[in-house]
C-alpha cells in the first residue's frame, strides 16, 4: 500500500549529469538549512538537496514497491556520468520504518548530490551540474534554550518494562529484546540541522553522519554495504559506559569479557548471517568480536564480508531486497524475531516510526550503504526534537544500568544540541 502518491520528473528533467568537482572543506557545510540530506563518515560520502522525485510507502510490500519504483525511475533517465562509481550517478536518499509493514518508509531522489569517495569528488544534478554553493561558515551559533520532557514513558516504567522483559526471559519465552525509550526536547529558538550535523561528525568520526526528511543522527551500525557482489556490515550488541583513566580501561576489558554481553552480541551476529547467509557465495565473520571506542559508549563490535552468489535467484536480489531480508536484526529487534517484535509492541509502548530503521542511499547500479538509525532523533517543527535510544535485554540485565545505558546514548545527541 502507497501512502502518499509518488512523484516522477517531468520529462524535462529527465536528465542526469555527474561531472567531476573536487569542492573544498566539508560536505556538511554545502547543504542549505533544512530539507538537506546526508550520509557522511571522515568527510566522505554523499551530502543531497532538493527533492525530484520522493515516495512514501508502507505495508507488506514496501521495499518491493520502492525498489520496483526506483528501478523504472531510473530507467526513465538520461544519465550521463563521467565517474562510474559507487554513489555518482542518480542516488536515492532512503529511511525506512522499523517496522516497514505498519510504518511510513521515505524515500527522496535529491535535485543536487555532492560526493566524495577516496579524495575524488563530484556533482551530480538533475539537468545540467550547477556551481557548488558557497559553504556555510560554520559557528557556534545562538546559546540554545532547551527543555527536556519524558517521552512515551518515565524512566520508572522504563525500568519497570525492562523488569518484565527480563522476567519473560527467565520464563524462556525468548532469549533477547531490544527496549527504547524516547525523549521529548524543545528549544527556545528554531535548530539549525546543518549544526547538529556538524557536531555529530565531529566527535563521531567512526560514524556515519544522516539526515533524511527530518531524522538525524550518527550512527555507529552499518546494516548493509553493496557494492558489486561484495557485501560488508558492522555488527554492533554489547555495550559499555566510558570512564575516566584506568577506570576507562577496565571498563573496556570487562565489556570483552563479559559473558551477558558476548551472548547479547553473538544473537545480533547470528541474526544478520542467517538472515544473509542465503544470498550470499561467501560469508566471513570474525570468531572474536573487536571493541569500538566512541566518545560516549563503547560497543562489542563484528565486521562482516561476503560475496553475493553469482548465480540463482539470489544473484538478482538488490540492496533494498538484501535489506528487507537482514531488518530487523537482533541488535534492535531480539531473538526469536516475532516474540521480540510482539514484546516490543507490548512494552515499549511509543511508535518507533523510524527510528532503527535502515537509513541510507542507493545508486543505479545497486550500490549503497544502509546503516541502522541509532544516536538519532526525529525534528518536530521546528524548534523542537524526539530523541531515541534503546538497549538488549537479556537474562541478566539490570533495568538501573539499561537505563544509564540509555541516558549515554542520549548524550550523543544531545551534545550536538547543546553544543
Ligand atoms: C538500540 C540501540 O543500539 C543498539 C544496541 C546496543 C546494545 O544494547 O548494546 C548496541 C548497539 C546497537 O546495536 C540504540 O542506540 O538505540
Amino acid at each position: 500500500m502507497t501512502t502518499a502518491a509518488p512523484t516522477f520528473p517531468a520529462a524535462a528533467s529527465r536528465t542526469v549529469t555527474t561531472v567531476r568537482s573536487d569542492a573544498a572543506g566539508e560536505l556538511l557545510d554545502l547543504l542549505p538549512a533544512t530539507g538537506g540530506l546526508s550520509w557522511v563518515r571522515r568527510g566522505e560520502g554523499l551530502v543531497g538537496w532538493g527533492e525530484a522525485a520522493r515516495l512514501e510507502v508502507t505495508g507488506p510490500r514496501a521495499l518491493a514497491e520502492a525498489a520496483a519504483w526506483w528501478d523504472d525511475h531510473t530507467a526513465a533517465l538520461d544519465v550521463a556520468d563521467e565517474l562510474g562509481v559507487p554513489g555518482s550517478g542518480p542516488v536515492l536518499f532512503a529511511s525506512i520504518a522499523f517496522d516497514p509493514v505498519a510504518g511510513t518508509s521515505v524515500f527522496v531522489v535529491p535535485e543536487v548530490v555532492v560526493g566524495r569517495r577516496d579524495g575524488v569528488g563530484w556533482i551530480t544534478a538533475v539537468g545540467t551540474a550547477p556551481e557548488l554553493p558557497a559553504p556555510l561558515r560554520f559557528d557556534d551559533g545562538p546559546v540554545l534554550r532547551l527543555r527536556y520532557a519524558d517521552g512515551a514513558l518515565d524512566p520508572a516504567s522504563w525500568c519497570a518494562a525492562v523488569a518484565a522483559a527480563v522476567a519473560r526471559i527467565d520464563a524462556g519465552e525468548l532469549a533477547k529484546v531490544v527496549l527504547a525509550r524516547d525523549l521529548l526536547v524543545s528549544a527556545d529558538v528554531p535548530l539549525d540541522p546543518r549544526r547538529m550535523l556538524r557536531r555529530l561528525a565531529a566527535r563521531f568520526p567512526d560514524c556515519w553522519t544522516f539526515a533524511v526528511d527530518g531524522l538525524l543522527g550518527a550512527t555507529p551500525e552499518l546494516l548493509l554495504r553493496r557494492t558489486g557482489r561484495r557485501l560488508s556490515a558492522r555488527v554492533l550488541a554489547g555495550t559499555a559506559p566510558r570512564g575516566a583513566g584506568a577506570e576507562d580501561e577496565r571498563l573496556a576489558r570487562a565489556l570483552l569479557a563479559s559473558p551477558k554481553d558476548r551472548a547479547e552480541h553473538t544473537l545480533a551476529v547470528d541474526s544478520l548471517v542467517r538472515a544473509l547467509e542465503p544470498y550470499c557465495d561467501t560469508l566471513d565473520a570474525p570468531v572474536e568480536p573487536q571493541l569500538l571506542t566512541l566518545a560516549n559508549v563503547r560497543h562489542l563490535a563484528t565486521d562482516l564480508v561476503g560475496t553475493q552468489a553469482a548465480r540463482g535467484r539470489a544473484s538478482g536480489a538488490g540492496l533494498l531486497e538484501l535489506v528487507g531480508a537482514v531488518h530487523p536484526t537482533a541488535a534492535v529487534c531480539g531473538t526469536p524475531t516475532p516474540d521480540a517484535a510482539a514484546l516490543i509492541r507490548e512494552l515499549e509502548g511509543m511508535d518507533r516510526g523510524r527510528y532503527a530503521g535502515p537509513v541510507g542511499w542507493l545508486d543505479a547500479a545497486g550500490d549503497g550503504e544502509f546503516g541502522l538509525a541509532l544516536r538519532c532523533a526525529e525534528l518536530v517543527g521546528d524548534d523542537g526534537a524526539r530523541l531515541f535510544a534503546g538497549c538488549g535485554i537479556v537474562a541478566g540485565s539490570d533495568p538501573a544500568a539499561e537505563l544509564a545505558e540509555t541516558q549515554s546514548k542520549f548524550a550523543a545527541f544531545q551534545a550536538a544540541l547543546e553544543g
